[in-house]
């Protein structure tokens, strides 16, 4: 047996039609196009990377990108005075900066600065609050990709055991929160360095969402016969990218999300999601 496939760049690029005509939509309403801000500090080449590839799928949906680059030993005063700008741009309607930051800045200090309407990532403490609390808000992008991913193959949410690995902020933590709403009413496991006994939680699960950053973490031996597994986590070795979910898994799991091809092509499109939300949200306020 093998695992059916948990297709997220076909789901990703499903969900940009379904974007581009609602841009379409509210780009007539208001006279502007959504914008999409990035905010990149320094020259790691994947981050630069990513962030083209972010322009690039605007572009396919017709949300405007706007591009803001700054040196690697930018100030804390340069970044909030790039924060400022945005914030205060017509034209942005929502923006992302990029993470990590450079070890010289303070990023707490620099997400506290965004308005929340305009936090794309789902990732402000204020809007991180709102999920806590059940209120609407943007949500942080790759728990959500998690969800709409296996939403539309049709993967059982409600009841289901979900075993997470790895309690990151961008990750494991919010993607708890998601899961354990009414609305998914999944029960969540969440697991650690601190976590005794890993295999026997996973071996529980119906889910297993594996995003620690640990190279081939999930093998086959843990895993319960038909589970859907997600590969989130990502490491760049010498021989390309590799993830957290051994290759043997495929003839244990029922559904695998591999990596690439799995969560990452779903979160850059909550991305625009995300952006196109917001843009919604100002068009009824026009
Ligand atoms: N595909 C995508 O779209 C995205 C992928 N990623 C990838 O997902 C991974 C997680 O990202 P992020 O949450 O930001 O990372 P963090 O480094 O913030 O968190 C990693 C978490 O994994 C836990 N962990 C690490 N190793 C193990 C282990 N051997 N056993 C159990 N738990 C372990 C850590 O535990 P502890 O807290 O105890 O240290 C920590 O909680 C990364 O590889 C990242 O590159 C991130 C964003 C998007
Ligand atoms: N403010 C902020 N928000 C983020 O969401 C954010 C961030 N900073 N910093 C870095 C991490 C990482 N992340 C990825 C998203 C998509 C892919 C992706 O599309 N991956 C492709 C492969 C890409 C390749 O081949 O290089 C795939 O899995 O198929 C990867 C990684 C978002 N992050």
């Amino acid at each position: 047996m093998t695992a059916q496939t948990l297709d997220g760049r076909a789901t990703a690029a499903a969900i940009r039609r379904e974007l581009a005509e609602r841009v379409a939509k509210s780009t007539a309403t208001t006279g502007r196009p959504p914008g999409l801000g990035t905010v990149l500090v320094g020259d790691d080449p994947g981050s630069h990377a990513y962030v083209a590839g972010k322009h690039r799928d605007c572009a396919q949906v017709g949300i405007a990108s706007i591009r803001r680059d700054l040196p690697a030993d930018a100030s804390q005063r340069q970044v909030e005075d790039t924060i400022d700008e945005l914030n205060a741009d017509p034209d942005c309607t929502g923006y992302i900066v990029q993470l990590p930051l450079p070890h010289h800045l303070d990023a707490g200090a620099v997400l506290e600065r965004m308005d929340p309407a305009k936090d794309a990532d789902g990732l402000h403490p204020v809007n991180l609050g709102r999920l806590t609390l059940g209120v609407d808000a943007p949500l942080p992008c790759t728990p959500r990709g998690i969800v709409e991913l296996l939403r539309r193959h049709d993967v059982p949410l409600a009841g289901a055991r979900v075993c997470v690995i790895g309690r990151g902020v961008t990750v494991g933590r919010p993607l708890g929160l998601l899961l354990t709403r009414r609305s998914e009413n999944s029960t969540v496991t969440l697991c650690h360095t601190g976590t005794k006994g890993l295999a026997w939680h996973v071996r529980e699960a119906d889910i297993v969402v594996a995003a620690a950053g640990s190279p081939g973490l999930i093998t086959k031996d843990m895993l319960r016969p038909g589970a859907a597994v997600l590969d989130v986590g990502i490491t760049r070795t010498d021989d390309g990218l590799v993830g957290d979910v051994h290759p043997d898994a495929a003839q244990v799991a029922g559904w695998l999300a591999p990596m690439p091809g799995g969560v990452g092509p779903m979160t850059r499109a909550m991305l625009l999601a995300n952006v196109v939300e917001a843009a919604e949200r100002n068009a009824n306020t026009v």
